[in-house]
């Protein structure tokens, strides 16, 4: 459980809160992290077979904040998943900083994975007997790799763990874990950060919080994150919404509020589950 804080969160973060929707320069001045072109993805065979993704073209501006919603089943995690190099394809191209994924054998795409993209899954997946620095540089060392420590420095210092680093995760509430998460995925400086629902295991203060620290990486550092969610509030948190219903792009919002997402989201509700 996350534990409760006593300084509220505008005074403890406050550029966190203040303006969840600043958005970023046009993405059409901004060159591309991350680019899918008639992207498909089939599972299975015969009648097990299920289109995930039909022919998705979708590109992910450098700089940007972009949340993917849609109905359960619409392919969210199979469109993140295959963006970011976990999963094949079975049609179409993704490009990744400027790298065509399909082109390269299983050691590359590793490597690719870990030098040019973070994770935050839901769960927070760090290693127990690591302090929470070790947990931070975990990758960068695996890649035998030296931090850039200023750059280090300051991704620490946003997600507010200077005086947490020698703590284990079972000595950090489920928010701190997840800021450790956050702090690793950003410690290599990576082409793109995946967020795959980061803040369904927290409450909603926690994951204001951690929202607030993706809004941050992209608007001060200028990262570029792609986040998975359910959560119209999240959602609002992002400079742009891409709709996904049965495997396709319906449409796309800039400059969401947590209202217009929703409202959005409602007209998924005649044709089936939101969420
Ligand atoms: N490994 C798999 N084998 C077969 N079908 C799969 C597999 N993974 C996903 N699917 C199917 O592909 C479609 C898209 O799934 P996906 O998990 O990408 O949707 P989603 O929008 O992320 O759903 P949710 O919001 O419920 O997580 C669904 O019909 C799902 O049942």
């Amino acid at each position: 459980m996350a534990c409760v804080a006593t300084v509220p969160v505008s005074q403890e973060f406050p550029l966190v809160t203040a303006f969840p929707h600043v958005t970023t320069p046009s993405p059409a001045t901004t060159a591309v992290a991350a680019r899918a072109t008639e992207l498909s993805k089939v599972y299975g065979t015969g009648d097990t077979r299920v289109v995930a993704l039909d022919r998705v073209s979708v590109a992910f501006h450098q700089g940007e904040f972009t949340a993917i919603m849609g109905p359960s089943g619409s392919g969210k995690s199979t469109l993140m998943h295959c963006v970011a190099g976990l999963d094949s394809f079975s049609g179409g191209s993704v490009q990744l900083g400027g790298t065509e994924l399909s082109r390269l054998k299983d050691k590359q795409l590793t490597a690719l994975r870990r030098d040019k993209i973070g994770f935050v899954f839901q769960a927070f997946n760090l290693l127990p007997t690591l302090t929470a620095r070790e947990n931070i540089t975990l990758p960068l060392d695996i890649a035998g790799r030296k931090p850039e420590k200023q750059w280090l420095e300051r991704v620490i210092s946003m997600v507010g763990l200077e005086g947490r680093l020698k703590h284990r995760p079972t000595e950090l509430s489920g928010g701190q874990q997840q800021r450790v998460a956050v702090a690793r995925a950003l410690a290599s400086r990576p082409e793109i950060v995946f967020g795959d629902e980061p803040t369904g295991n927290l409450d909603s203060r926690s994951g204001a919080e951690i929202l607030g620290f993706l809004r941050e990486s992209v608007r001060e550092l200028g990262q570029t994150v792609v986040m998975v969610t359910h959560d119209p509030v999240a959602a609002a948190y992002a400079d742009r919404v891409v709709f996904l219903a049965d495997g396709r792009i319906v449409d796309e919002m800039h400059g969401p509020t947590a209202e217009r997402v929703l409202d959005r989201m409602k007209e998924f509700d005649g044709r089936g589950r939101v969420s």
